[in-house]
């Protein structure tokens, strides 16, 4: 791939972007035996009989998945965007609609949307590429989370690595934890957002909202 002016926008893995690729697949830093007890524990105190065939297997298979949606615990943002192009680019740039999955914090189950994301960038002139951003979600959205942090945390680590002129994240998500218990209201939608320097200004903040919600029938 190569931008307008030519130059290369090839991505290589060297550096601490293999840093970052080699967290993605090592889960050596969560504990899964301990995740296996636990599981087994929690099966007992429901009341079931973690042994019947079923279930035998259940406590190991949720401790891999366990260290799969939990990778960004283990995961530096920095390391995600360190590779950065200059193509002389002082427009915003927006990724929107990227699909994610996060847990929830206070109930451990699923909340899930799509996130934007936007940013101008700085004289500087750095840019990363797309994939990156989208990374950059998951990367933040495999933690324990509240959708208020995420949301501050993308923004953030956009600011401190990549110095853009401005930023913003607006994140749309159904958590699991309002539609199969407790108030029970399915497709309740929470939305949030974080904007940092420029996109402050009301005119290029309303710019980037255009963009989010072109397309989208609102
Ligand atoms: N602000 C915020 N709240 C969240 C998020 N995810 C879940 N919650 C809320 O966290 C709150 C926890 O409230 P508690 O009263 O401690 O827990 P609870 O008794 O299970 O509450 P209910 O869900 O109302 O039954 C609930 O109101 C959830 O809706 C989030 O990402 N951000
Ligand atoms: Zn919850």
């Amino acid at each position: 791939m190569s931008s307008d002016n030519g130059q290369e926008l090839s991505e290589p893995i060297s550096g601490s972007y293999a840093d970052y690729l080699e967290t993605e697949r090592a889960d050596s830093r969560i504990d899964q035996p301990r995740i296996e007890a636990a599981v087994r524990e929690i099966l007992l105190a429901i009341g079931e009989d973690p042994d019947r065939s079923g279930l035998k297997d259940t406590p190991g298979r949720v401790a891999r998945a366990y260290a799969e949606i939990f990778t960004g615990l283990h995961q530096d943002p920095a390391d995600l965007l360190a590779t950065t192009f200059d193509i002389g680019h002082a427009e915003m740039v927006m990724v929107k609609d990227i699909p994610f999955y996060s847990t929830c914090e206070h109930h451990l189950v699923p909340f899930h949307g799509v996130a934007h994301v936007g940013y101008i960038p700085g004289p500087e002139g750095r840019v990363t590429g797309l994939s990156k951003l989208a990374r950059l979600v998951d990367l933040f959205a495999k933690r324990p989370q509240v959708q208020e942090r995420l949301t501050t945390q993308v923004v953030e680590a956009l600011v401190d690595n990549l110095h853009p002129a401005g930023a913003i994240v607006v994140i749309e998500c159904e958590h699991l934890c309002m539609s199969m218990r407790g108030v029970r209201k399915p497709g309740a939608k929470t939305v949030t957002s974080a904007v940092r320097g420029q996109l402050r200004d009301p005119a290029t903040r309303a710019e980037a909202m255009n963009l989010i919600l072109s397309g989208q029938g609102r």
